[in-house]
């Protein structure tokens, strides 16, 4: 590894192992799309990368972007890569889309901002596969089925825009230079391209999730009368005793529709 200390504020745990990095590779989606990556780091996963599609890196780090820079001066010149310096946060504000076209985002996250990125990259409507290293943890959130205690909005919202999402494999900490402090995961989610979530969706998941381990009935109660919340479960045919974790995402989306359309306490 070049002679560089990582910084925590950008997450940085740069991957050294190489088969996880060969594990990625082959992992990826045998399609024409072009690839984003996020946090090139040091480079180790972008060389890969570029030897197989045209990409472009977004890096904040002004220190690694000179050291990227000399390292793919050849890929530069030939515009295989394009390397932007910039908080990809910024980038999805001002261009809406990481790339004109569509695209895979492939990247070994950084932590502080996973979740983040993930939801922004749902939004992104170029962005069809997400494969991405990322806290074991929020791995699990956003791939948990119904029924199991993780179960919440994160996998709600998977569910609801994916064709496919699961866990691909495990990395350990010592898979990273320097190690952190916890066990990581590549996660796996490919959208389907028609499907959008909207903002009104999002804010009911947040009322139904309000307390978790509450029925959902309770939750529901500070949106929807509690009349209303009977009538629509027993349309649903939905026990009053149910937890919020134990209703499907279809389920969620029907009576989404059904408060939508009227039955709300406003
Ligand atoms: C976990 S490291 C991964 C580095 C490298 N890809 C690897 O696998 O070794 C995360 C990378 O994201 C970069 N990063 C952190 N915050 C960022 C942001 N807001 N926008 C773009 N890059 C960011 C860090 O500087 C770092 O290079």
């Amino acid at each position: 590894m070049e002679n560089v200390i990582a910084k925590k504020k950008f997450g940085q745990n740069f991957l050294i192992d190489t088969t996880v990095l060969d594990r990625i590779i082959q992992s990826m989606p045998n399609n024409n799309n072009y690839i984003v990556e996020i946090g090139p780091g040091l480079g180790d996963l972008t060389e890969k990368l570029v030897k197989y599609k045209d990409m472009t890196a977004y890096e904040v780090d002004t220190d690694l972007i000179g050291i990227l820079k000399s390292k793919f001066a050849i890929q530069l010149n030939e515009e295989k890569l394009k390397l932007i310096h910039t908080d990809v946060l910024e980038a999805w504000d001002k261009q809406g889309s990481l790339h004109n076209g569509k695209y895979d985002l492939i990247a070994n996250l950084p932590y502080y901002i996973a979740t983040n990125i993930i939801l922004r990259a749902f939004e992104d409507k170029n962005c069809e596969h997400i494969i991405v290293m990322v806290q074991k943890e929020v791995a699990q959130k956003f791939t948990a089925r119904v029924n199991e205690k993780e179960y919440s909005s994160l996998a709600i919202i998977t569910e609801t825009l994916g064709v496919d999402s699961r866990i691909l494999f495990d990395v350990p900490p010592e898979s990273f230079n320097p190690p952190p402090k916890v066990m990581s995961s590549i996660l796996y989610i490919r959208k389907d391209m028609n499907k959008t979530i909207d903002k009104s969706f999002k804010d009911f998941l947040k009322a139904c999730f309000t307390q978790p381990r509450k029925k959902l009935s309770k939750n529901l109660s500070s949106i929807v009368d509690k009349s209303i919340i009977s009538e629509l479960f027993e349309e649903l045919d939905i026990n009053d005793n149910i937890r919020p974790h134990e209703v499907s995402s279809s389920l969620y989306s029907q009576l989404h529709t059904k408060v939508r359309n009227g039955r709300n306490k406003n």
